[in-house]
């Protein structure tokens, strides 16, 4: 049984050219796709929309605070949404804790490096090419004299994440810390490139809602599952068909694909990108985001 759960409306329709605007209807290009922001102000009990059938996991204090703090890291520290950052105050499981802000921002640092942080977040299938994409993604932008990491879900859990398994709460808290991490990198003015599974669409709605308006730019790898299948480079499709692995996303775990991500990279079995074709257009939304530039 395949797990594929919801449409992709954003693979329906006819080609149109490219719009970037934040008011365009998500426009197709070639195999490309690019969504509008689904951030918009008002919207919400704290202006935050995660977009449809995407709910922040946040109860909603915390939102209050992580908006908050993606104001002070952007330059406007002025207690946005109400929040007095230089109280002392409970957050989280921490009682008694207080923002310590420093001199040198966010601003100052994208100056430095000439481009602006963000996160791109790439999703999709194991086998789908998420982390092809990305590095091929990472190379295209340091030959360009960008600063990228890359944050693969293989590899940080070899290390940080390695304390969690794949059942639905430990993935849940794979994608969180994750989300944090890039959120740090994209606080530094480093294009963070996040590579994970991250099947559920609350989860990554959550990481969405971390970040600035606009900063979190979500990359749904649109493979079919036969191909990732047929693809199996590291053998797990095979093991989990035959149940040596249980709970494997898309056999017996399911996969929720976007339903209004910015950049859609579709593939099938007869058309295929190279990756390098796949990075330069996530360059190109780059560009005329103005991501590449301070
Ligand atoms: N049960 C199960 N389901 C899915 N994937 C599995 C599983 N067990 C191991 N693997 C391997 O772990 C890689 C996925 O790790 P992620 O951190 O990206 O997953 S998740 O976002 O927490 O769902 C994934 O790597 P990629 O193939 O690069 O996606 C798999 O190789
Ligand atoms: N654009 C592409 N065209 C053809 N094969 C690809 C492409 N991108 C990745 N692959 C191949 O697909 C397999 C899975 O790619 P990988 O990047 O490891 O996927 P994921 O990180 O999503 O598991 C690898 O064997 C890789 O060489």
């Amino acid at each position: 049984m395949a797990l594929l759960q919801g449409a992709n409306p954003l693979t329906r329709g006819p080609h149109v050219e490219a719009d970037f605007s934040p008011s365009a209807p998500a426009p197709r290009l070639g195999f490309v796709s690019f969504g509008a922001s689904r951030l918009e102000p008002g919207s919400g009990s704290l202006g935050l929309s995660v977009g449809p059938g995407e709910r922040s996991s946040f109860p909603a204090p915390i939102r209050a605070v992580n908006e908050t703090r993606a104001a002070h890291i952007n330059g406007r520290a002025d207690g946005a949404q109400g929040e007095n950052l230089d109280q002392i105050s409970p957050v989280g499981n921490s009682a008694n804790i207080k923002w310590h802000q420093c001199s040198v921002g966010k601003l100052d640092r994208q100056e430095l490096l000439q481009q602006k942080g963000c996160v791109i977040w790439i999703t999709g299938l194991s086998g789908s090419g998420k982390s092809t994409v990305a590095c091929a993604l990472s190379r295209a932008l340091h030959s360009r004299g960008k600063l990228t990491f890359v944050l693969d879900g293989d590899n940080v859990r070899h290390g940080l994440n390695r304390d969690l398994s794949f059942k639905a709460e430990d993935r849940a808290e794979n994608i969180r810390r994750i989300g944090e991490v890039a959120k740090l990198f994209s606080d530094a003015g480093v294009i963070c490139i996040a590579s994970l599974i991250s099947p559920y669409r609350k989860d990554r709605a959550a990481c969405r809602a971390l970040l600035p308006e606009g900063d979190f730019i979500e990359v749904f790898m649109d493979v079919p599952l036969q191909v990732c299948e047929a693809r199996d480079p590291k053998g797990l499709y095979k093991l989990a068909r035959s149940g040596k692995i249980k709970g494997f996303t898309g056999i017996d775990d399911p996969y929720e694909p976007p339903l209004d991500c910015e950049i859609v990279l579709k593939q099938t079995e007869r058309d295929c990108a190279s990756p390098c074709d796949m990075a330069e257009q996530v360059i190109s939304y780059l560009e005329e985001k103005g991501y590449l530039m301070a």
